[in-house]
């Protein structure tokens, strides 16, 4: 076997560190309710005051500075590292910052620069821009304006891109932003296209064997039951219903019929999960360079090995992210070779909530969110986490439960749809998802509450298997040792992967080499990546990160890391000198 040979070797240094002299920073309630306006401004503040020493010679951009620099000038930054995550840093000290990522649909309440700033700002990690509204002229300005701040104000917000799927779901109300169905009331859906908007209480569904497929006596639910209708008489293309549970209609909500109490799949089933105009999004998506495409209503791996095989052969090099949206009765009945074969997963709980019901969902969420940990693929939990936020400016105590649920999971991330895309409050439900994230990994650490969970191999090379190997001896050992961080120098961001499924107390610094990568780690539960050039001598790559971090004051001497190599594959623990 190729045990033997150098490129296989695993180097261990132990040089008998001091043990850490920083712990843990306690967080006020004060800086836990930070707004984002606030933030902004202390961290102008902060920034401007701030004094960068040169360590080797070379620009260190101080956050006011990389604020402030053009696309080109940070592009030849020596490091690259996200300003709001700086600034969580700074403020939180290292051991404190928060491990669980953030994705916010972007909507019209949030398309402008100004907005998608403050997000930047309060931790949005992950833009997504979903396929199911607006047209793509509006999501290319959307893109662009997240490429843009990227570049100019020195974030590292990655873009995912939703697709439409192909189930049914109503049309846009005519340009209305939401309608009122109220009990008693008799609506129409109907299949008819409307040029102009609908008549008065007619709602469009956009799939053409709809009028067919329901029988008078089957209950129609809007958005998986946030109004609900009963099928009355069917009048060719138009279907009668009388609304049984008044609600709002949100335009191109989902729509799901059911029968003796149970969901009615028919023709729709054999529907592609990849439909026509899906295929069109996904070429935008990729001449956009979007760092994630996420497949709604996945059904098989095939589905997912055919558009990552797609996209490999037209974006050069394929570094787009696949996510499977977990939301379907088939998608669970194949959830492992799906998983299996996507980049990571969303637990999409909206739709989810509307095909099985609603008491399954939340052990569904945990057994998707431990089965992506163990087969090393990143995990959103989605839908509803604060939707009370769309209107109201604080969340229910029942919602800060679900988000502790799925940060006490360690899911790698949460995601906000209504509440950023349309919501009132879209900032402010960032900084709850800030906070409570914050506060529960806290007394997660404070708390020593190790998981035992066993880790399956997931490696299929025996290079991978070593990698494997180094990343949990480096977070048990990172834990036993009570480590400031773990540095990770990765090319293609694998081994960061590796470790952050791991888990540990300290948080990961990985650094790469490609603005891609970086970008796609962004995603991962612990991460902090950096984008740095750097070479095959670890010696030098150590010395270089050193000196550029503690001269922004991340970190100090005497701090103690572990660092960790996918060229050399070598594990070392030593204090920052
Ligand atoms: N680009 C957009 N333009 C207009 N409204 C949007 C846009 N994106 C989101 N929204 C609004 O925010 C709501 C929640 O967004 P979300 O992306 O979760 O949509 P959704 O309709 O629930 O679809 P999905 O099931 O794919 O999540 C939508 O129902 C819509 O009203
Ligand atoms: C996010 C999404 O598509 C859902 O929860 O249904």
């Amino acid at each position: 076997m190729a045990a033997s040979t150098a490129a296989h070797s695993l180097l261990l240094h132990l040089t008998a560190p001091r043990k850490p002299t920083t712990g843990a920073t306690p967080l006020p309630p004060s800086t836990l309710r930070l707004s984002t306006r606030h933030r902004l401004s202390r961290l102008t503040t902060n920034c401007s005051n701030s004094d960068f020493p040169n360590p080797n010679g070379i620009l260190v951009a101080p956050p006011s500075a990389a604020a402030a620099t053009s696309s080109s000038s940070s592009s030849s930054s020596p490091i690259e590292v996200d300003v709001a995550t700086e600034a969580d840093l700074r403020e939180n000290g290292f051991r404190s910052t928060r491990r669980t990522k953030l994705v916010c649909t972007v909507g019209p309440a949030t398309c402008g620069a100004d907005e998608l700033e403050a997000l930047a700002v309060g931790g949005m990690n992950v833009a997504r821009v979903n396929m199911c509204h607006g047209d793509r002229e509006w999501h290319r300005g959307v893109i662009r304006a997240v490429r843009r701040l990227n570049e100019e104000k020195g974030f590292a917000v990655a873009v995912m891109m939703d697709t439409e799927g192909s189930e049914i779901h109503m049309g846009d109300l005519g340009g209305a932003a939401a309608a009122k169905a109220e009990d008693g009331e008799i609506w129409t859906f109907s299949v008819r296209s409307f040029e102009a908007p609908p008549p008065e209480r007619t709602i469009h569904v956009n799939y053409e064997g709809f009028a067919e497929d329901v029988r008078v006596g089957d209950d129609l639910l809007v958005d998986g039951g946030m109004a609900r209708f009963e099928v009355i008489e069917k009048l060719g293309p138009d279907v009668k219903c009388l609304c049984t549970d008044p609600g709002l209609l949100l335009p191109r909500a989902n729509l799901t019929f059911w029968r003796d109490g149970s969901i009615v799949r028919e023709r729709n089933a054999m529907l592609p999960t990849i439909s026509s105009k899906d295929w069109l999004d996904i070429d935008f998506g990729i001449s956009e360079g979007v760092d994630f495409i996420a497949v709604s209503f996945v059904k098989s791996a095939e589905v997912i090995n055919h558009l990552k095989s797609y996209i490999a052969a037209r974006s050069r090099g394929g570094d787009i992210a696949v996510i499977a949206k977990i939301e379907s009765i088939d998608s669970l009945k194949n959830l492992e070779e799906i998983i299996r074969a996507s980049d990571g997963a969303m637990v999409a709980r909206g739709d989810m909530g509307a095909q099985i019901p609603l008491e399954q969902v939340p052990s569904i969420q945990q057994k998707i969110v431990k089965l992506c940990r163990q087969l090393n693929k990143p995990v959103i939990v989605a839908s509803q986490l604060l939707e009370s936020m769309i209107e109201y400016p604080t969340p229910t105590r029942a919602e800060v439960a679900d988000v502790s649920e799925a940060v006490r999971q360690r899911a790698d991330a949460l995601m906000l749809s209504g509440e950023s895309a349309m919501g009132r409050y879209p900032e402010k439900a960032l900084s709850v998802l800030r906070s409570v994230s914050l506060r529960i990994e806290k007394w997660w650490r404070e708390e020593k509450r190790h998981e035992e969970l066993e880790l399956q191999d997931v490696s299929s090379s025996f290079s991978d298997k070593i990698s494997e190997e180094i990343c949990i001896s480096a977070a048990k050992m990172a834990n036993k040792l009570e480590v400031d961080a773990v540095f990770v120098y990765t090319k293609s961001g694998h081994m960061a992967s590796l470790l952050s499924r791991c888990r540990p107390d300290c948080p990961i610094f990985a650094f790469t080499n490609s603005t891609s990568v970086r970008r796609r780690l962004n995603l991962q539960w612990g991460l902090i990546p950096f984008r740095l050039s750097f070479s095959d001598d670890m010696e030098s790559n150590l010395n270089r990160t050193f000196s550029l971090l503690k001269a922004r004051g991340m970190i100090q001497s005497g701090d103690l890391v572990i660092a960790l190599s996918d060229m050399l594959q070598s594990i070392q623990v030593m204090n920052v000198p």
